[in-house]
């Protein structure tokens, strides 16, 4: 009776597995019955193994491009993911059919928290869409004029440093990365930090982790993208683990210090111990007309205490925030204007210091904007300058930055083009082939540097550094705006000269942005 059951649990247990290793197998004949190519998948893995081990992930799509054409599929585990070069599939995910692609496509670890401190980046639907409505005005033309005094401070300060670094090589990346969380800093956060001589702040220290980890190589991410069934336990284990450490919180604070020296949770407690003091003197300073107006007042003008639902319709969605999602998203503004803003500045390094003429087209303009306005650069004025505009787009048209975090997930199946894209599917795009592609940038070959192919209508699709459609970077005036002031600023008092290892420095690896290792450079102050 006992070797009958025996036999009978183990059958079952051979017949539940014979059918999820058919099912799994199924799966990757998905493209195929579309009639879309790609390199063959690992059973069970899909083609996560070789992502995973490829040095650059995104050098990795433009690769398999060449091979694959415009539109090919890959499986990451089971779930299909199409990488895409094609623009007009692209126009349709990104803007036509926003609708069932609102979703950008990240591991189970970014939407862990609770609703409430769920950010921009990592909310969805609704949720997103009143997130967004209450951010953009945040970065509106009149808000950011208002935080361009705070930017000049900032650059101020790598100007001093850079006097005592006159005629020497040095490697002008660092000193653009402490500028950058300066500026975030004062203006997002609204403390007034001295990076560029405090050189060890924490702030910078734990950004930096970020851009070093990848999430996708944390084994319990690599488990979800293997077998998504298991997302729910693994969501389940982690909030134990986080619950469990709230509680030894109070039993073992020694032990807790430890942890909360971990990046994530240093940072949000920051974020949210300089909230809590703004809070106060918010109220404590109530008939103050003179008020401080950075990003973090900006935000918490709109925070309510009243109960928040999200709603598809526009005129019934509530315009406002928790305070929760203030802090969350002063976080990821930490994260995403840091290492973003610092490493443009640093290739627009690289290449005025390696191509003069177009240097001293630059600074022909700025020198005459100087001379129109008595020195004095303002937002409305850095705007004008066509030059620049053109030089910094064809800087981020050759050397995107933050490629892999394009992309966006099917909410409800639809046809795009002759495809069926069905719930959970991810479209991917291959941004180095689209920036790199002589049919969306001819004539000119696209791997020489020419800003005035910028003045020619191109596809809109074709340029994808700051993203596209309504989930585009919300920052990208912003950080425009530092770009141009910053620029401005050095290129009036200083000429870039290559230093003897500027090749060397300027290799451009990949983790979760790509960025150069340095950019060394001398600089020769200007009669
Ligand atoms: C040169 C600098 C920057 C670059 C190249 C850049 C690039 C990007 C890219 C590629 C995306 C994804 C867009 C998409 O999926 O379509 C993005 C999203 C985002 N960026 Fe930026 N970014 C920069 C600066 C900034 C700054 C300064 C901030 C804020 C202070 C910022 C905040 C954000 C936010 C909040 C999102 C998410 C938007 C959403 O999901 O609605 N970025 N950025």
């Amino acid at each position: 009776m006992l070797f009958g059951t025996t036999v009978l649990v183990v059958l079952f247990f051979i017949l539940l597995l014979i059918a999820y290793l058919w099912t799994l197998n199924s799966r990757y004949s998905y493209f195929k019955s579309r009639g879309i190519p790609g390199p063959p998948p690992q059973f069970f893995f899909g083609h996560v193994r070789s992502l995973w081990s490829a040095e650059s992930i995104s050098r990795q799509w433009e690769k398999w491009t060449r091979q694959y054409g415009s539109i090919y599929g890959l499986f990451e585990g089971t779930r299909p993911i199409y990488v895409v070069s094609d623009v007009e599939f692209l126009h349709e995910v990104f803007v036509k059919q926003f609708a069932c692609f609102h979703s950008r496509h990240l591991p189970f670890t970014a939407r862990l928290k609770s609703r409430n401190l769920i950010n921009l980046f990592g909310a969805n639907g609704d949720h997103w869409r009143r997130q967004r409505h209450v951010i953009n005005p945040t970065f509106s033309t009149t808000k950011l004029k208002l935080t361009s005094p705070i930017v000049n401070e900032c650059i101020d300060a790598l100007m001093n440093k850079l006097q005592e670094k006159e005629n020497q090589e040095f490697d002008i990346y660092t000193l653009y990365k402490r500028l950058t969380m300066d500026v975030i800093c004062h203006s997002a956060f609204g403390i007034d930090t001295d990076m560029q001589n405090d050189i060890d702040n924490p702030f910078i220290v734990k950004t930096a982790y970020f851009f070093a980890v990848h999430p996708e190589r944390i084994f319990l991410v690599k488990l979800s993208y293997l077998m998504p069934w298991l997302t729910p336990i693994l969501t389940l284990f982690v909030h134990s683990i986080i619950a469990l450490f709230n509680g030894l919180r109070y039993l073992a604070p020694s032990f807790m210090n430890q942890f909360e020296e971990i990046p994530g949770m240093w940072i949000i407690n920051q974020v949210k111990q300089v909230i809590e003091a703004r809070v106060i003197k918010i109220k404590s300073e109530a008939n103050n007309k003179q008020r401080r107006i950075d990003l973090l007042q900006l935000m918490l003008d709109a925070v309510t205490s009243n109960e928040i639902k999200d709603k598809n319709d526009e005129n019934l969605m509530s315009k406002r925030f928790h305070q929760d999602e203030v802090a969350s998203n002063v976080f990821f503004f930490m994260i995403a204007g840091f290492e973003t803003t610092s490493t443009t500045l640093a290739s627009c390094s690289y290449i005025l210091a390696t191509r003069f003429d177009i240097q001293t087209k630059l600074q022909t303009e700025i020198d005459e904007l100087y001379a129109e306005h008595n020195g004095e650069l303002d937002y409305d004025r850095i705007n004008n300058m066509t030059y620049m505009d053109l030089f910094i787009r064809e800087v981020l048209r050759m050397f995107p930055i933050a490629l892999q975090a394009v992309s966006r997930e099917c909410n409800t199946e639809t046809i795009v083009g002759n495809y069926k894209i069905e719930k959970g599917d991810v479209i991917q795009p291959d941004i180095l082939t689209l920036h790199y592609d002589p049919q969306l940038w001819g004539p000119d070959d696209p791997y020489l540097f020419v800003p005035e192919r910028h003045l020619t209508r191109r596809h809109p699709m074709a340029f994808m550094a700051f993203g596209q459609g309504p989930r585009n970077c919300v920052g990208i005036r912003f950080a425009l705006m530092e770009l141009k002031l910053c620029l401005a600023r050095l290129l009036h008092q200083y000429s870039i000269l290559p230093g003897k290892q500027i090749e060397q420095g300027f290799i451009r690896r990949e983790i979760l942005v790509i960025q150069p290792d340095a950019v060394y450079i001398k600089l020769e102050k200007r009669c």
